[in-house]
């Protein structure tokens, strides 16, 4: 990649034995957002240490800007990092936290002044300079925290799970802001999340990982809707997993109990007989038989959940639940728990997982 600005080259970290990360390579665009996303202890913490300069990896290279620094200390790799838990200093005013690493700079006080007025600015607390942490909400604190880290004008920032502590509604609307405000100032970022709504929504990219490798590497488009492996598949959205067995290889059509399914595709290197899994979103199954759609099975509604916009239903097929999301229609009465129901989707949805 050309405009590459942070560049990770196969990096490896064991503690002891335990190989906490491994072949990890990423190159960063300038101004690029990208989020770490995967599930506890897959090595999300360990690797943004490691960009951070708090850990050392057991072999393999960080660049930032062309320049290695894989040996450097944290000081010295002028990034900014904002924690899960709100790290500011609690004797010290809002103002006096932003400014803590310009003082330490030794910028003078004047210049100090006038880029924490900036910050405060940007994070829209202009009031609340004189404030200490106790008198903010976690939101707010967040938001502090966020100027801190971004006062010294990072290279690059860091964000490890910033607004997991925080309650619902908070947390998304601070998503809106971090991602308003690094667009801003067009800073490189890292984002580590194990939300894969999160991930999905604030991201120009999204490094899915597991097990200490980065399973997949792409767009919450191409994450989302062409999953790489089963896991990604299985980690981000929900997934209704379909077992069948190959009926017809060349014409791609699966068996799954007493049914037919058309896949859209042939199914390339695979036996007549062999076990198959297919997968489907909820969006991607309808109701009844939509139009351009293979019906594939009656079934039962097993749960009717109302989420607003969307209305989840679940459908017993044999001994499979199948989840399935239709729009909210006020004109329409719901779907009824207990009735028979038929779906349908479009070859073109299948995704096909190995086994
Ligand atoms: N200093 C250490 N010594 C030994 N093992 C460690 C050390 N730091 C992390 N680990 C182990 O490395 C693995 C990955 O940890 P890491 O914190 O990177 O995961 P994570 O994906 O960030 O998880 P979480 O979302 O729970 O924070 C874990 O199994 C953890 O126990």
């Amino acid at each position: 990649m050309s405009d590459t600005f942070l560049s990770i080259r196969q990096v490896h970290k064991a503690f002891g034995t335990t190989v906490v990360v491994q072949e990890f390579n990423l190159d960063v665009r300038q101004g690029e957002f990208v989020s770490f996303l995967g599930p506890s202890g897959c090595g999300k913490t360990t690797m943004l240490r490691i960009v951070a300069g708090f850990e050392e990896p057991s072999s393999g290279s960080v660049f930032i800007g062309g320049k290695d620094v894989t040996r450097l200390k944290p000081n010295q790799r002028n990034i900014g990092m904002v924690f899960q838990a709100y790290a500011l200093f609690p004797n010290m005013t809002v103002a006096q936290n932003i400014g803590f690493g310009l003082k330490v700079a030794g910028m003078p006080k004047a210049q100090m002044q006038a880029r924490v007025g900036e910050m405060l600015e940007l994070i829209k607390l202009q009031e609340f300079g004189g404030r200490y942490p106790y008198q903010l909400s976690g939101g707010q604190q967040q938001r502090v925290a966020l100027a801190r880290a971004m006062a010294g004008k990072p290279q690059v920032l860091l964000l490890d799970e910033p607004l997991s502590a925080l309650d619902a509604k908070v947390r998304v609307s601070l998503r809106e802001e971090i991602r308003a405000i690094q667009k801003e100032l067009g800073i490189t970022t890292i984002f580590v999340t194990h939300d894969q709504e999160e991930a999905l929504s604030m991201s120009d990219r999204i490094v899915v990982m597991y097990n200490g490798r980065a399973e997949q590497v792409g767009t919450p488009f191409e994450i989302y809707n062409k999953p790489a492996t089963r896991f990604v598949a299985g980690f981000v959205g929900t997934l209704n997993v379909l077992e069948g067995k190959v009926a017809d290889a060349e014409k791609g059509i699966v068996r799954i109990g007493s049914e037919e399914v058309l896949t859209g595709r042939p199914l390339t290197g695979r036996k007549a007989g062999e076990q198959i899994s297919l997968a489907l979103r909820p969006e991607a199954i309808s109701l009844g038989h939509g139009q351009g759609r293979v019906a594939t099975a009656t079934g039962v509604i097993r749960e009717v959940s109302f989420l607003g916009s969307v209305i989840r239903v679940r459908v017993a097929l044999g001994d499979d639940l199948v989840s399935l999301d239709t729009f909210n229609n006020p004109a329409s009465p719901p779907p009824v728990a207990g009735e028979k129901a038929s779906i349908s989707f479009s070859p073109d949805d299948v995704l096909l997982l190995d086994a």
